[in-house]
């Protein structure tokens, strides 16, 4: 799956006025097919029919449309603005949001893996809509994943899109294929993370951003 991205510029100033420079919105919408849910809910039929689970009686009839419609869900990203804002004060900070919820699916099995995300950025030119770190999050998370692609993924769409002086990406996740089944490592997680710009190169930025996400210099 790709994004497909929008650009609108920003409004041309008014003559008459001294010009306001009006945020640009990138409008990221996922390039995603849409599911035909109808043949996902035979699929499913069969499938369960295969593992010898029926889905005669009646808490079971509704399970194979539950299950397509649920993994539809699971892989449908929404579209999002990706909202920036001057830099008006020169904040040349970090900008860090920690413990942003993850949820997305293991590409292997097809398994949930759930954890936690901490993405910070030192800003260029641009401010970002806080907001729009996590919805950059789902954007890669919505689709069969592993955790190490995610990290990268997100790290680089900001650095590309957002042109900061640098990008931090961490996340700590459980992989159910691990924890539930298999080996059944119960409560093992799973950290990757991926550093860029500054945050990868200049030792106090890199310090500062590892300190406040927990993690070992
Ligand atoms: N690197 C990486 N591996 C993952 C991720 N999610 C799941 N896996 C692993 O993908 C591997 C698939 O290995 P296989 O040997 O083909 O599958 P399997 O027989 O079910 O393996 P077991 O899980 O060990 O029972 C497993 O080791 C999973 O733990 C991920 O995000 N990153
Ligand atoms: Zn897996």
């Amino acid at each position: 799956m790709t994004q497909r991205l929008e650009t609108t510029p920003p409004t041309a100033p008014d003559a008459s006025r001294a010009p306001i420079p009006a945020p640009a919105a990138l409008r990221v919408v996922p390039d995603a097919k849409e599911p035909d849910l109808a043949a996902a809910e035979l699929a499913a039929e069969r499938f369960l029919e295969a593992l010898g689970i029926g889905t005669d009686s009646e808490s079971l009839r509704g399970t194979p449309g539950r299950m397509a419609r649920a993994y539809a869900e699971l892989f449908r990203p929404r579209p999002f603005d990706l909202t920036t804002f001057p830099n008006d004060e020169g904040y040349d900070e970090l900008v860090l949001a920690r413990g942003i919820p993850l949820r997305s699916v293991c590409e292997h099995h097809l398994l949930p893996f759930v954890g936690t995300a901490h993405i910070g950025y030192l800003p260029g030119r641009r401010i970002l809509g806080l907001s729009k770190l996590a919805r950059v999050l789902e954007h890669f998370a919505c689709r069969p994943q592993v955790q190490e692609r995610l990290t990268k993924q997100v790290a680089d769409w900001l650095h590309t899109h957002l042109e900061p002086k640098g990008v931090g990406v961490v996340i700590q996740a459980e992989h159910t294929c691990m924890t539930l089944r298999g080996v059944q490592a119960t409560g093992a997680t799973t950290m990757t993370s991926t550093l860029l710009g500054l945050l990868r190169s200049d030792a106090r930025s890199r310090g500062e951003f590892l300190a406040l996400t927990g993690l070992p210099r």
